[in-house]
């Protein structure tokens, strides 16, 4: 069997260059449509993918040589990932590549939250000069909840430091985690004690739909809302209630439960999600700059190398 490696969108060339060296042939297809992939995938022991292939059990079934699939990214929620593990296929991520990109989205977003840029902005071009309205916050002195401490929490964590905040984090799956950046907390005290909320945890049956009205109700203070996560983490509507009701201060979404037009613009919620001022929108690109994409790369081919599993 050849040491084969499929890859089915946009990456860096360095990782062709490295696993080329390892002994590896690539074949670099950024705009196979996922039908085309599933046709030719039998022939490959290797896939590279980010995140709009899905690998599902059909895929996995189909891929009867496939040894390892290497997500150029964090997310692993469009892999069957425990089909890929039964079938002992080795499953690589990358979130070392992006974590300070999304690290750093975050603090632009939370800040141009608190000083209204995008409202400021869009007015004044619309010929408005309001002083008043657009007076914002500091972070100084506020609590940052971190929900999620693995790469992303961390690195979020991590560049808050310098802006004097108290940043308290809880991750279900760890503990023990408390560091000079985050001191680990329950829940409930997040829910308790939090002005900022910030999401890094990965969409799983649990996660989906967590950020609903219920969850939104039991905080204590009004909160500026962060998600540079998954979409479906978070219940679009329950964001513009909790607005509505002065739970939520600002909302700033990198993610959404439906992306891409036109299916984006159908949803009920868009019209008033478009309308409000206090959400601050972006096309999912928080882990995605010209320096991750080199990174994504380099971290993938590494991890490929100490795979070993060519001789
Ligand atoms: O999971 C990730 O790393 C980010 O959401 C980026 O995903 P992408 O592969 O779509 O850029």
């Amino acid at each position: 069997m050849k040491n084969n490696i499929l890859i089915v969108d946009d990456i860096h060339p360095i990782f062709i260059e490295q696993a080329e060296a390892l002994g590896y042939t690539c074949n670099y297809q950024p705009d196979i449509t996922p039908a085309e992939a599933l046709s030719i995938i039998s022939q490959y022991t290797g896939l590279l993918i980010r995140s709009k292939f899905q690998v599902d059990k059909t895929t996995l079934d189909t891929a009867t040589n496939l040894r390892f699939i290497c997500r150029a990214g964090a997310g692993m929620d469009n892999i069957d990932e425990d089909y890929a593990i039964k079938k002992g296929i080795h499953l690589l991520n990358a979130p070392e590549g992006n974590s300070d990109a999304v690290g750093e989205h975050a603090i632009g977003m939370l800040l141009a939250l608190m000083n209204n840029f995008n409202r400021a902005d869009a007015e004044i071009r619309a010929g408005e000069w309001k002083r008043e309205a657009n007076r914002g916050f500091e972070l100084k002195g506020k609590t940052v909840g971190i929900i999620g401490y693995g790469h992303m929490g961390r690195s979020f964590a991590r560049k808050l430091s310098g802006f004097e905040v108290n940043v308290i984090a809880y991750d279900k799956y760890r503990t023990g985690f408390s560091d000079h950046y985050a001191r680990e907390v329950s829940m409930e005290e997040i829910v308790k004690h939090s002005d900022v909320l910030s999401l890094h945890i990965p969409l799983t049956p649990e996660t989906k739909g967590m950020v609903d009205d219920e969850y939104l109700f039991h905080f204590k203070k009004p909160i500026f809302l962060l998600n540079t996560a998954r979409g479906k983490v978070v219940k679009t509507q329950a964001v513009l209630n909790a607005i509505k009701q002065g739970k939520i201060l600002g909302a700033g979404l990198d993610v959404l439960e439906v992306e891409k037009f036109p299916v984006l613009g159908e949803q009920p919620w868009f019209s008033d999600l478009k309308q409000n001022g206090k959400i601050l929108l972006t096309p999912h690109v928080a882990g995605w700059t010209f320096d991750s994409y080199r990174k994504l790369s380099e971290v993938l081919a590494q991890k490929l190398a100490a795979l070993k599993l060519l001789p």
